[in-house]
């Protein structure tokens, strides 16, 4: 049965019009973003209301801007997804490789050019006849804890993604978000976290309340737990502030991202070596994407729900890309690195097939 939020996306992606499909983390209402025309609108100054899709790399951030848009929601009931257990095989040079990104990255880290870095790497896995909506279908019934989307433009492509990552959510001058990092394979019975994943974790904290003194007070951080995402699990900080000024939103995400949790420690330093050294283009992976000034489904206003683009992949010519990448530090070893780019990839591989 085609309910009517997937007949309007079906209708308009023959259509070649953009849009949005995402569901929060949490509800199970499903929320479609149409835009009317098939220009490519971008932010000027984050006053704008829309749904914002950002690169890792550069200010070009795309927006489907509310006025320009028809906007449905529709409520959904989570299904059984059944893990299809389909054995990707190890692809020998992509492992040589990604160790060896890893290995240039541990060298640079010991010379001392920076503390911490997140290298990537993309995957490609052949589609069977599935469309991106069924897909869609099957993250929002897997993923409850995760932000899950579709999104397209005829100059961008077509992307999806579960992201457990929260980039910011700003409610009025109220706002939170997340320290993530540590990644582990989740098992039954405690989960048990060693002194260098804890340390790397509280830097990333101390990362975003430092990066927030100017701007905020009454700052607010919980102790960090274990989060589960799907088949891993990581170690994870909420934090809360209140905003001396709401326009300062656009400072605030500027600082914020690329996070350590997908770029590095310090900044500028990280991104330079990513750009210069993982031989590909993210592109939108580990940009953010979300709602910008408006809660659709409430239809509120000045509400923002950004997440980071994790464990996302983009769709081309009946092909799956997917981005997957994890956190160097001075004490990594690539080959266990590599072993977690693959568990990490399973998040949408077990949807795939
Ligand atoms: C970079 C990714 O994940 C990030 C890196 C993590 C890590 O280094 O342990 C953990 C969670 C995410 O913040 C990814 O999934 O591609």
């Amino acid at each position: 049965m085609m309910s009517g939020l997937y007949q309007k996306a079906e209708e308009q992606f023959k259509n070649r019009l953009p849009f949005a499909l995402y569901s929060k983390p949490g509800e199970t209402v499903a929320v479609g973003i149409f835009q009317k025309d098939a220009s490519l609108h971008f932010t000027t100054d984050f006053k704008e209301e829309g749904f914002v899709l950002a690169p890792f790399h550069g200010e070009q951030f795309v927006l489907l801007p509310k006025e320009k848009s028809d906007v449905f929601t529709e409520a959904y009931t989570r299904i059984a997804i059944e893990n299809n257990n389909t054995v990707f095989g190890a692809d020998v040079a992509a492992k040589e490789n990604f160790e060896q990104l890893v290995q240039n990255g541990v060298d640079a880290i010991c010379k001392g050019n920076f503390k911490k870095v997140v290298l990537s790497r993309k995957e490609t896995v052949s589609l069977e006849n599935v469309t991106p909506f069924e897909l869609f279908k099957k993250l929002l019934s897997a993923y409850p804890t995760a932000f899950k989307y579709c999104f397209f433009h005829p100059e961008i492509g077509m992307w999806l993604g579960a992201t457990p990552e929260q980039l910011l959510k700003a409610s009025g001058d109220r706002i939170k978000t997340v320290a993530l990092a540590g990644t582990q394979v989740y098992h039954e019975g405690e989960i048990k976290w060693e002194i260098k994943e804890q340390k790397e974790q509280e830097f990333v904290t101390e990362f975003i309340l430092e990066g927030l003194e100017d701007y905020a007070a009454e700052k607010n951080s919980s102790k960090p737990y274990t989060f589960r995402a799907g088949n891993i699990v990581h170690i994870k900080t909420d934090i809360e502030a209140r905003l001396h000024d709401r326009q300062d939103l656009e400072k605030i995400i500027k600082m914020l991202h690329p996070t350590p949790a997908v770029c590095g420690l310090p900044k500028e330093a990280s991104k330079k070596f990513i750009l210069e050294n993982e031989g590909y283009n993210r592109e939108y992976y580990s940009g953010f994407l979300g709602e910008l000034n408006r809660d659709f489904a409430k239809d509120k206003p000045e509400n923002s729900d950004l997440f980071v683009n994790l464990r996302c992949m983009k769709l081309q010519n009946g092909k799956a890309n997917l981005y997957i990448g994890c956190g160097i530090t001075k004490d990594s070893i690539p080959e266990k690195e590599f072993i977690e780019t693959v568990n990490k990839s399973l998040t949408l591989k077990n949807i795939l097939g």
